[in-house]
Formats: C-alpha cells, structure tokens, sequence
C-alpha cells in the first residue's frame, strides 16, 4: 500500500446508499493494481485512482445489515476499521433524520476522526436544503448527495484532495486544475462576470481534456491553463424557502471558499465596501485561500467624468484605509458587463496561482533573514534573536522560524516580518503563516 494516500472509509445505517457510493467510487476506479512491489495488499482496501487523484477505499460492506441495531458488535468492527482510516463518510438519508444517526454520531464523536456527513438521495437540487438539518449531528462538513445522480459527486472528491493536501498526503493528482471561487454580495455581479468569462472561450468544457463536469461548476482555459470555476450557478441559485436565503448563501460561499484555491471578491463599486465584504475577506483569510479584489461596475463610475486614474487611486487608498490588514491584496477595477479589463483579471488569478504554490529555497530564505535582523527596529529594545527559517508549507505557503525565547516575540514582530517578507519575495494575494518556534538543541541552525 502506498503510505501517503488517505484513506476513506463509508460508514452509515443500513439502507442509506452506502454499497451505492461505493460501487460509484470503484467504477471511477481506472487501476486496481498497486504499484508498489511486493507489498501485499490489505484486503479491505479498494485503491480509488480518479482524474483529481488517488484514495483508499475502505470496504465496510455488511458492517450493518437491514434489521441490525448499532450495537456493541458492529461498533467493534466499525472502531477497527476506522482505526486506519483517514476520512470518514457518514452516509445518512438526507431526507430524514434517522435515530440511529444520532447514535452512529455519537459514537463518531468519540472516535476523533475527520467525519464528514454525506446527506444521500437529494436527488434535486430543491432538497438540498434538507441536508443542513444534518448539522445537529454536530460535524462541520456535510455535502449535500446524490448517488443516483451524482450529485456532490466531484465536491467529494475535491474535498478529499484538498484534505489530502493539507494533511501532507499525496495523491498525485493527474490533471492540474486552477480552482476559482467567484464570491460577493448578492448581485454584485458575479453570473455576469462567470458569463462574460465563458463567453471569451467557447469550445470550452468537453475540450479540455479528462474533465470530468460537476453539474454547477464551469471549466475553461486561458493562457494556456485548466480554470474551473467553482459552483456559481450554485451561488446564484437562491432556496426557495424564504428564512433559508441569507443561511443558505452564506453556506453556499464557505463551500465554495473550501473548495477553491483562489477566491475573487467582487465588490459594488458604486454601492462600496459592505459588512457582509468584510466577513468574506476574514473567512478568506482564515482558510487561507489565494484572494484578488475586483470592484464591479466600474462602468458606472468613469461614466461620471472624472478621471479615471484618480478614481482608481481614491479606491485604493479608501480600501487601505477600511481595511489595512488586507494591503496585501491586488485590488482591480473591471466591469463585468462590458468586460473591461476583465482579461486583466484572469491574468492575475493565474499570478496569484503560481504565488499559492510558491517555494522559497530555505538558503535564499536565510539569507534574506540576515539582512533583516540587521534592520530590525527592536533590535535594541528587545532580547529577541530569530536564527533560522524554513518554509514549511506550500499552497497556501507558510514559514517556520526559530527564536531564542517565546517571551521575547513582541506582538508586532510577525507583522514586521511578514511586511519584509511581502517587499522581498512578493506573495500578493497569499494570506501567509508565519508560526515562531523556539529552538532546541535538535532543531538545526
Ligand atoms: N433516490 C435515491 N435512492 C438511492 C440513492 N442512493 C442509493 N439509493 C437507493 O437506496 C437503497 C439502498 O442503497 P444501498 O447502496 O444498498 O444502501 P446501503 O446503505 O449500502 O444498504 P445496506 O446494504 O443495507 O448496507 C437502494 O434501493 C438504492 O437504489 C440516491 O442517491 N437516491
Ligand atoms: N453597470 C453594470 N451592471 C452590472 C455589471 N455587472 C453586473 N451588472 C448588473 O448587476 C445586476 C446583477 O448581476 P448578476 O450577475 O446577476 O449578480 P450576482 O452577483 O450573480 O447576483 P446574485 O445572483 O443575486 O448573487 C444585473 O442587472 C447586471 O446586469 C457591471 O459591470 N456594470
């Protein structure tokens, strides 16, 4: 078995879908053969190879049969078959809340795993919403389904990869997709701009290439690369429950944010910054996603006669002002409409891309570190001494460095540091980790 795969295990009362998702996972499957030599291969474990990339499937069929109840027995063989497991599904009937779900989450929680709710046979899009009685089950991640018709289909596989990621797995994914949110204020714009997008790149799609389409997602290249912007259509979609709009949305976008690398933020440029902005741009920041700005409407602006540059600068400085944790964000100004410097943008995400999956050389990294503990302007105030750094994540980038003592980094260092290291290297766009360590005698200077 290759070590650095994650493995996945569907675990849910019977009757819910569970031998369905399975048989939808294997038949994705394009190799059962494992490529490591000689190592033979555990029994239980189907290895999953899709075009995003590769999981293990853990085989939990007949755990529980019709009839069953959740009982010592089946825990026991549920808890050892978790034990290996990375990612659980907890499949449900997303229509109903069953009592055995409750217990089945109970004893989830107890297990301190990474547990994520397939809410199954929400098999239009309307049902959707039937899903978020789920989150009383108290796991964060619950992903709308649909076996049948394979809704939430590529969600799931997106969602593994991404763990995967951020977990130190590989699952050398074959194909290398762009992932862009399109997120904002309701009709500020954001179909016009998907639209107006789509419509540079007609043969778009079916031509690029072992993609596969998840229903609500759009696909197409530019300069050369796979875009796939994310779940707009979904966006747009508003429930049909009225008290369900602003809940449903919001959940709409943090999915949408989750699943993407890069997150554009369009903004009304007439109507300015809003509360609602602000809070995007916090949950940007905290998940750590590549993020560009771009004010909508710019037609409606320059139409009044004023200069066009000095406008620009007004926005800029006004957003530096309302929000001067975010400088580091490229700030542009399109209109969607009549596609003004639209390419433009397109041009940045693909900047903001290649920024996400930066790495700085740990020796060009030092050096640079020299020449700042020359500058530093605590130097003489502070008992502080920052030896060594290395970066230690990659998409989103994220630096480690090694100080003398904790209680000698003041609150501002990071900042500072962080804005030399913005000047020297860049990183525009990038929400970066800078975690401070203090060194032992192991850690090598
Ligand atoms: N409407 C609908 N039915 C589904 C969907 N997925 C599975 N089913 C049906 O649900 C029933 C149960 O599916 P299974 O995959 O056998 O469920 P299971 O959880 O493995 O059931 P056990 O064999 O008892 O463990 C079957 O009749 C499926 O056809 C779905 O997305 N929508
Ligand atoms: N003048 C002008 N109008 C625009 C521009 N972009 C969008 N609009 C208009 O703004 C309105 C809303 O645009 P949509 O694209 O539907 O906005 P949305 O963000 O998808 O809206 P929701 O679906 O409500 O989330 C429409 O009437 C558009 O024609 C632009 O660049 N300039």
């Amino acid at each position: 078995m290759r070590k650095d795969l994650p493995i996945v295990a569907i675990i849910g009362r019977p009757n819910v879908g569970k031998s369905s998702l399975f048989n939808l996972l294997i038949g994705e499957r394009k190799s059962i053969v494992d490529e490591t030599e000689g190592v033979t291969r555990d029994i239980n474990m189907e290895l999953i190879q899709t075009e995003y990339g590769a999981f293990y499937l853990y085989d939990t069929a007949g755990f529980l049969k019709e009839g069953d109840k959740f009982n010592s027995l089946v825990q026991k063989k549920v808890k050892e078959a978790i034990e290996k497991t990375d990612i659980i599904l907890f499949m449900v009937d997303g229509r109903n809340l069953h009592p055995m779900d409750k217990e089945i989450a109970s004893f989830l929680h107890e297990q301190e795993k990474e547990v994520w709710v397939i809410a199954n046979k929400l098999d239009n899009p309307d049902m959707e919403v039937l899903a978020y009685e789920f989150y009383t089950l108290g796991f964060k991640e619950i992903i709308p389904f649909s076996v049948v018709h394979k809704r939430g289909y590529a969600t799931l596989k997106e969602k593994i990869e991404i763990w995967a990621k951020n977990h130190g797995k590989s699952i050398t994914p074959i194909q290398d997709e762009i992932r862009v949110a399109i997120v904002g204020k309701p009709n500020v714009g954001k179909s016009q701009l998907v639209n107006t997008i789509l419509g540079y790149e007609r043969s778009l799609v079916s031509d690029v290439a072992g993609t596969t389409r998840d229903a609500l997602d759009d696909i197409f290249q530019w300069e050369g690369k796979t875009i796939r912007l994310i779940d707009t259509a979904g966006i747009k979609k508003k429930s049909r429950v009225a008290d369900d709009v602003d809940y449903y949305t919001q959940v709409r976008t943090i999915q949408a944010i989750e699943r993407s690398e890069i997150v554009v933020l369009l903004i009304d440029a007439v109507e300015g910054l809003a509360h609602s902005d602000k809070v995007i741009l916090d949950m940007v920041a905290e998940k750590r996603r590549g993020l560009v700005i771009a004010f909508n409407k710019w037609d409606l602006k320059t139409t009044s006669g004023k200069d066009n540059t000095e406008m620009m600068k007004a926005y800029d400085a006004y957003f530096k002002q309302e929000l001067p944790e975010f400088t580091y964000i490229p700030l542009h100004y399109i209109s969607a409409k009549t596609g003004y410097k639209v390419p433009q943008l397109l041009h940045r995400i693909l900047e903001i891309h290649e920024w996400f999956h930066k790495r700085i050389e740990t020796s060009e990294l030092n050096q640079w570190l020299q020449t700042i503990k020359e500058a530093n302007p605590y130097k003489q105030a502070s008992n502080l001494r920052v030896y060594y750094g290395t970066q230690i994540y990659e998409a989103p980038p994220g630096f480690l460095f090694f100080i003398n003592k904790k209680e000698h980094l003041r609150k501002d260092y990071p900042r500072f540091l962080e804005k030399r290291l913005r000047e020297a290297f860049g990183f525009p766009g990038i929400p970066l980790k800078l975690i401070f360590k203090e060194k032992t005698r192991d850690d090598k200077s």
